[in-house]
């Protein structure tokens, strides 16, 4: 039970329309108190008309006005607190521009009307903001309920979320994801939770296998894959396909890629058919040590020793447009199993291409690729085409500067059925070199592959048994989102889930204390009585945020809706 009102932070007021005009005032006056103090010493010279002091008086207030509107400009665009106080005014110019007011005629003929704004509030954090709309009855609730893509075109930012509860509905946008860009060099994995892209923003692909890469020419989408496959090559082997012959061919005779890089169509096609081979290979060790470890149900490739394996293709576009039809359908078979069996086995798929087509990877390849980022400039059917319907209303923008600087890799990124939020590639800096980067990697071996080890047999792909293991495990493994063995001993307080989850922490305090008060579940607890979430638990909050979104529900709705479904499945 609550004793006193949430505090949704500052109420925005039809006054803050004016405060860069308040402010330059404010500014202006107090640098002309000198003037005013010359003026008063100088009176005497003022009364005798002396030009030269006349003169000297006009300068100085001259100076004072210009310098007082930069300075409110500078504050406003250049301080963390100044840009708080503008994004006030911005929002309540928006408001009174867009007619959400009520005006109340004041008494007597040219009194002017007053005018107040319905209840909204705003509460700036580091990285973001909640807007809070009254709802409850108010008239302007039915536009209050889509102002994801009004907010992002007014604030400059990303719309993250929304959350409602009985009486408000409150958006989270998101700024400053500019300055969670880390570097090449800092891309590494994180047990539990993935492959750290940007601060707070993984790539875990036990969860969320598989991903697609796009952006247009020179976006960043090469230097984002040789990123990529730096980083993997360090925990599993990554097998790399190259048709355009153009980035990788410096790599193929190193330690760590020597024998796995493919530029010619059928050396790609064949390479996607040793990928599948692998990927049955894997599934085949994993069989005989679940019957040799009695394990009841087969487990994921971790628990069987085994490190991830990751076949990745840049310019896929490119490829798809060099295959005839046989091919298309050899790289089509190879790919499609890879990408719905892929996930248990390890065995992950990343591919790159410059425009997201649904000719170039069909209805059934698109669908099983969770993780989606994109660098550069799409077009609005690439980006439909990427996030889907939960993005449709979403202002996607494309920057090319950001304060007057190129920026390079930046675009979106989600897990499919997730809002798109922003995302800055992992940054290259000045005079680093892929190269010699590649060149240090070690050789992890492969035994998996029929190139390498030659007791494989190409044929695995046909056994039918083996196959049967493999979709079994797969479906379990989907039903059951996130395999709770794996880390049932790590715990997360709310701030480590709502960074996982991409979304703020009151939010996530919110859906848990529902969860907890309607009785669904409850968490364990801290020694300072703060809920702690094992991995399990977050995705069961993660899903909970994609069910809402997906079903546009109010959150007690969403809450209820889904613990009565899963009871009924
Ligand atoms: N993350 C980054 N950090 C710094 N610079 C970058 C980054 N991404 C791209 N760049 C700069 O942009 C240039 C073009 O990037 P890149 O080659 O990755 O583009 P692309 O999207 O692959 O284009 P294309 O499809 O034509 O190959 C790079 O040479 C580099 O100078």
């Amino acid at each position: 039970m609550r004793l006193l009102p949430e505090y949704r932070g500052r109420r925005i007021r039809p006054y803050m329309r004016k405060l860069n005009v308040t402010l330059a005032f404010v500014f202006s006056f107090v640098l002309l108190l000198p003037a005013f103090a010359f003026g008063y010493v100088n009176i005497d010279a003022l009364k005798a008309v002396d030009v030269k002091t006349i003169v000297i008086l006009a300068v100085l207030s001259v100076l004072a006005i210009v310098l007082g509107i930069w300075f409110s400009w500078f504050f406003r665009e250049q301080t963390p607190f100044g840009k708080k106080v503008d994004r006030l005014g911005i929002l309540s110019k928006y408001f009174f521009e867009h007619g959400f007011y009520y005006e109340k005629k004041r008494s007597g003929q040219n009194a002017k009307s007053k005018i107040r704004y319905p209840k909204i509030y705003v509460k700036q954090r580091k990285y973001d903001l909640d807007i809070s709309f009254e709802m409850a009855g108010n008239k302007f609730q039915d536009k209050f309920s889509k102002m994801g893509g009004e907010l992002e075109k007014t604030l400059f930012m990303d719309f993250m979320e929304t959350v409602d509860d009985v009486k408000y509905k409150t958006y989270t946008m998101a700024y400053q994801a500019f300055l969670n860009r880390i570097n090449v060099t800092d891309v590494t994995y994180e047990k539990g939770k993935g492959l750290l892209l940007m601060k707070n923003f993984y790539w875990d692909f036990d969860s969320d296998p598989h991903l697609l890469v796009a952006g247009g020419t020179g976006g960043g989408k090469t230097v984002l894959l040789q990123t990529l496959v730096l980083a993997l090559a360090k925990i599993g082997v990554v097998d790399i396909c190259d048709p355009k012959q153009a980035d990788f061919v410096a790599i193929a005779d190193m330690p760590a890629f020597k024998g796995r890089v493919a530029f010619d169509v059928e050396d790609i096609i064949q390479r996607f058919e040793k990928a599948e081979v692998i990927m049955m290979a894997r599934y085949k060790f994993m069989n005989d040590e679940r019957v040799r470890l009695k394990h009841k149900s087969l487990k994921k490739y971790y628990e069987y020793g085994l490190e991830p394996y990751f076949i990745s293709c840049d310019e896929l576009n490119a490829l798809m447009a060099m295959l005839d039809y046989k091919q298309r359908e050899r790289l089509d078979k190879s790919l499609g199993n890879i990408l719905f069996l892929g996930r248990q086995a390890g065995v992950f798929d990343i591919s790159a291409m410059q425009k997201p087509s649904r000719e170039d990877l069909g209805s059934k390849l698109q669908a099983n690729i969770n993780m989606r980022l994109n660098v550069g400039r799409l077009d609005d059917g690439g980006y439909d085409i990427m996030y889907g319907g939960v993005n449709r209303n979403k202002d996607f923008k494309y920057l090319k500067y950001i304060s007057g600087r190129r920026v390079y890799g930046r675009g979106y990124g989600a897990i499919m059925g997730d809002v798109a939020r922003e995302f800055f590639s992992p940054n290259m800096p000045r005079g680093f070199e892929f190269y010699d980067e590649f060149i240090k990697l070690e050789r992890h071996e492969n035994r998996f592959d029929p190139d390498e080890n030659p007791e494989i047999s190409v044929d695995i792909v046909n056994d039918k048994e083996l196959l049967a293991v493999a979709t079994e495990a797969t479906n379990q493994a989907n039903q059951m989102s996130v395999n709770k063995n794996q880390t049932e001993d790590v715990k997360y307080n709310l701030k480590e889930v709502a960074d996982n989850i991409g979304v703020s922490r009151p939010q996530v305090f919110k859906v848990v204390k529902m969860i907890e008060d309607d009785g669904y579940t409850t968490f364990e607890h801290d020694d300072t009585d703060k809920q702690v979430l094992t991995s399990s638990e977050v995705a069961l909050v993660k899903e909970l945020f994609d069910f809402k979104a997906t079903n546009d529900l109010t959150w007690s709705n969403a809450v209820e809706q889904y613990f009565t479904k899963e009871s009924e499945d």
